[in-house]
């Protein structure tokens, strides 16, 4: 099984996305979390850039790492400095690292607009930068920013950069695309070439994801023979990111069969939700592998597919990553999917039941309304009970009343709610104030109900979201309350709609209660 080596730059081209900034800290978990998934390289920082990259290299010149090798990046020398006199490349040296990243120029535009020197010049730069920390025994590791551009606009002066990096002794040569503007056609012809150029020499690429072909221009390039992919777990990096790696690990592994990390991948989600949860990013549902949704199934013959044969619709396994599968329900599902959830409230049900059927088209029913309950297993179980007549009510609401003040004349408490309803032949009336007239209600039914139920006194809220559906329609819009409930020991999930957001509130919060009480 062929290995290919992954290096993660979350912590050097991550940190140039917008809206990211590691403390040290962060940084120090993050190193952690790669180290545990098995990566084998981690770009950690740019110690000539700034005191906190610094003072991270001393702090993780302390830890000791299983698995990956900690990178220092810089670029090569400063044109008019001689190396050792060269700051950024003394960082270097300081952050003690047994590997050192260089990156260098190799787009003649750059070597004349940017560096605004000669190629020759470009040359001397990247030798004496690469030999002074192969002298000091470092691994190197030599990113050719703007390779693929470089070599379209000039042949020659590309591959001389790499010919010279690879005489001063470096261990590695990297293929960057840079901007990200090149087609898989071109990453793939011209890697096959450079590879074809530096037999026994590793290759790598660093693919940026302008064109949203970072994934795909990076195992082409493995297909060509690099063995090297660079990239960051969750993406992020300068402008639209880096190739993702927790797209291409398991596309490498588990469809090419390279080995790419010392753990097993069932760890994949752990370490992106770990990365993504330092980095305030949440990861999108849809994320290929480990997204919530990446295993959910929303189709009625889709769910029932997956209920006879995963692999009818899963491309591998979900435990294979660390995620799992998901059954939605909703509008567009077929008794299998309300099967599969009925089990815990009516097991005797088969699909062939009139009653699924009946419980199937109530689900629809509500869903036209408006009604979500993909979420709201709590609101669905009280529907299908309903449906079944096995539920009666705990309570019945006679009124409520709600009304709100401005300025709030009790510091935060700016609503009053006024209740009644009865349970058997008694009547209860109570009334609360709250910092709103959903809060003000909730306590106002919970103080009422807590005569006859006291259990209630122990449910509170922990959630609340409100989707408008009709947005069309303004303040008289039709609106979705979802509420998330819990006594300490379980949590629930219900569900109201209506035109009125205290009604649609109130919806919710009777289920959430009934829901306690059945
Ligand atoms: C493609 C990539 O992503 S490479 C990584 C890019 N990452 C970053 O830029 C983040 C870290 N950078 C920094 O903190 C700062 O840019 C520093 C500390 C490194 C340098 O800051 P400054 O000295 O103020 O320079 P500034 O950033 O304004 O300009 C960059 C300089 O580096 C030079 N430079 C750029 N690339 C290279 C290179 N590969 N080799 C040598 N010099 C280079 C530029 O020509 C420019 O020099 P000039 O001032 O003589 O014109
Ligand atoms: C080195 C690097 O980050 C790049 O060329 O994109």
């Amino acid at each position: 099984m062929k290995k290919i080596n992954i290096l993660d730059s979350t912590l050097r081209d991550g940190a140039q996305s917008e809206g990211i900034s590691f403390s040290v800290s962060d940084k120090l978990h993050i190193i952690q979390a790669l180290d545990d998934f098995g990566v084998s390289y981690i770009e950690a920082g740019n110690p000539g850039s700034n005191p906190k990259d610094i003072e991270f290299f001393n702090r993780a010149a302390e830890i000791k790492l299983n698995n990956a090798k900690l990178c220092a990046f810089g670029s090569t020398r400063r044109k008019n400095l001689a190396v050792e006199e060269d700051d950024n490349v003394l960082s270097l040296l300081k952050a003690r690292t047994d590997v050192v990243v260089i990156f260098g120029k190799s787009w003649d535009l750059h070597i004349r607009e940017i560096l605004r020197t000669t190629e020759e010049n470009n040359l001397e730069l990247v030798y004496d930068t690469v030999n002074f920390f192969k002298k000091k025994d470092k691994e190197l590791i030599f990113d050719a920013e703007h390779f693929f551009d470089g070599f379209k606009a000039n042949r020659d002066c590309a591959v001389n950069v790499l010919k010279t990096a690879d005489a001063a002794g470096a261990d590695s040569l990297c293929l960057c695309d840079t901007n990200g503007g090149c087609t898989p056609d071109e990453i793939l012809r011209i890697t096959r070439e450079i590879v074809g150029l530096f037999p026994g020499r590793q290759i790598g690429i660093h693919c940026h994801n302008d064109m949203g072909c970072a994934v795909a221009n990076s195992m082409l390039a493995v297909d060509v023979g690099a063995s090297q992919v660079q990239g960051t777990f969750i993406g992020i990096g300068e402008r639209c990111g880096n190739a993702d790696l927790s797209v291409i690990v398991p596309n490498l592994q588990l469809k090419q069969g390279y080995e790419c990390i010392n753990s097993s991948l069932s760890k994949l989600s752990e370490a992106v939700y770990a990365i993504s949860e330092i980095c305030n990013m949440p990861v999108p549902l849809n994320k290929p592998y480990v997204g919530l949704s990446a295993f959910a199934h929303k189709g009625g013959m889709h769910i029932d597919g997956v209920s006879k044969c995963a692999r009818s619709f899963e491309h591998v396994e979900p435990e294979s990553v660390g995620n799992k599968r998901r059954f939605l329900m909703s509008e567009v599902s077929g008794r299998t999917t309300v099967l599969a959830k009925l089990g815990r409230v009516a097991p005797e049900l088969s699909k062939d039941s009139p009653e699924t059927a009946a419980i199937v088209q109530r689900l629809k029913e509500l869903e036209h309304e408006g009604y979500q309950f993909e979420s709201a297993d709590a609101s669905f179980e009280l529907m299908v009970l309903n449906v079944l007549g096995r539920f009666s009510p705990h309570f019945k609401l006679n009124m409520y009343k709600t009304s709100g003040e401005y300025p709030s004349p009790d510091g935060e408490m700016s609503a009053y709610a006024m209740l009644k309803i009865e349970v058997g032949d008694k009547t209860e009336t109570a009334a609360a104030m709250g910092n709103g007239p959903v809060n003000a209600l909730d306590l106002a039914l919970r103080k009422a109900l807590t005569v006859f139920y006291p259990e209630v006194s122990r449910v509170h809220l922990i959630d609340y979201k409100v989707r408008v559906l009709t947005a069309e329609k303004a303040t008289a819009a039709k609106v979705r309350v979802l509420m998330e409930s819990t006594n300490g020991e379980e949590t629930w999930t219900t569900v109201g709609v209506s035109t009125d957001i205290i009604e649609a509130s109130w919806l919710a919060l009777v289920d959430s209660i009934e829901y306690i009480l059945k």
